[in-house]
C-alpha cells in the first residue's frame, strides 16, 4: 500500500541528507506512527509520499505506483490531514465538505455527505453551522470526513492531535482505529507517544534522518516506548 525503498532527501547539496534510506511499508490495517524529535525528518517523508518534494533517490511507492512519476495517479488514492485542516470559514462543515469532495472528482448527495460527517464523529447540530465556529477537534472531523468522502485507501496525518484536548485526541484515535479496521493504511507522524501507543500497530523512531527502531505497538508498555524513545533520540 504504501511503501518507501531506500527513500532519500537532501536538500542542500553538500550537507546531511534530511532523509537518509528509509525503509518501511504500511499494509492496509495498518497504523505507522513516526516519532521523531524536531527535524528528525517525519514531515519530509510525509511530504515525499504526498509528491509535495523530489526525493534525491529511492522511491515512495503508493499502491505499488512510483509517486515522483506518477504524482496525479497516487493523489487520487491518497488523504491529507495535516495538523491545521485548512477549510473555509464561512461556508458550513457541510459546504466545505461538497466542495473538497468534488475538488476530488466525487459527487454526493447531502444525505451522503452528513452521513460522512456523523461517521467522522462530528455532532448533527453542527453539520450547518459555519467552519469559523468550531473548534480544532470539530475541524479535524471534517478532514476525516473528506478522506472519507475520497474514499482514500492511504492517508497521511502530520501531527493531527496536536492541539488537541484529550477527549477530542482520544476520539479522534478511535476514528484512526476504525478507519484502519475498514483497510485503510496510515502513516502518522506525532509527539504524542502514549497516542502512538494506543492507535499504532507499528511505531517508528527516527533520528537525524534515519529510522532508527520499528517496534511493534503491541509488544510495549507507554512506559517502555517512553525509555526506549529517549534513549534513542
Ligand atoms: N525546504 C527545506 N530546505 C532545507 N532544509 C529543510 C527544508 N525542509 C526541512 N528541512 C530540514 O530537514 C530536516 C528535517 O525536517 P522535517 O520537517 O522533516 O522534520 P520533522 O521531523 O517533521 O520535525 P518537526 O517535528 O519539527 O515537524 C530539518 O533539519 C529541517 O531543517
Amino acid at each position: 500500500m504504501l511503501q518507501a525503498i531506500n527513500l532519500t532527501k537532501q536538500y542542500v547539496p553538500g550537507q546531511p541528507p534530511s532523509l537518509d534510506r528509509l525503509n518501511l511499508n504500511v499494509q492496509p490495517g495498518e497504523i505507522f506512527c513516526l516519532l521523531g524529535q524536531n527535524g528528525a525528518g517525519k514531515t519530509t517523508t510525509i511530504n515525499l509520499f504526498m509528491g509535495f518534494l523530489k526525493p534525491t533517490s529511492g522511491q515512495a511507492l503508493i499502491n505499488g505506483m512510483d509517486v515522483a512519476k506518477h504524482p496525479q495517479e497516487t493523489k487520487k488514492f491518497l488523504a491529507y490531514l495535516p495538523e491545521t485542516v485548512m477549510l473555509y470559514p464561512n461556508l458550513t462543515g457541510l459546504e466545505n465538505l461538497d466542495f473538497f469532495a468534488q475538488l476530488a472528482g466525487f459527487r454526493h448527495t447531502p444525505g451522503e455527505l452528513r452521513s460522512l460527517l456523523s461517521r467522522a464523529g462530528l455532532q448533527t447540530t453542527a453539520h450547518t453551522n459555519r467552519v469559523g465556529t468550531y473548534s480544532k477537534g470539530m475541524r479535524q472531523k471534517v478532514g476525516i470526513a473528506i478522506a472519507l468522502a475520497k474514499q482514500a485507501n492511504v492517508l497521511l496525518l502530520d501531527e493531527p492531535t496536536s492541539g488537541l484536548d484529550p477527549k477530542a485526541s482520544n476520539e479522534f484515535s478511535d476514528m484512526l482505529t476504525s478507519l484502519a479496521q475498514f483497510g485503510t493504511a496510515i502513516l502518522m507522524a506525532t509527539h504524542d507517544i502514549f497516542r502512538a501507543r494506543e492507535v499504532g500497530t507499528r511505531i517508528g523512531i527516527m533520528r537525524a534522518g534515519h529510522l532508527v527502531e520499528s517496534l511493534a505497538a503491541n509488544d510495549l508498555t507507554a512506559n517502555e516506548l517512553e525509555a526506549i524513545y529517549l534513549q534513542t533520540v
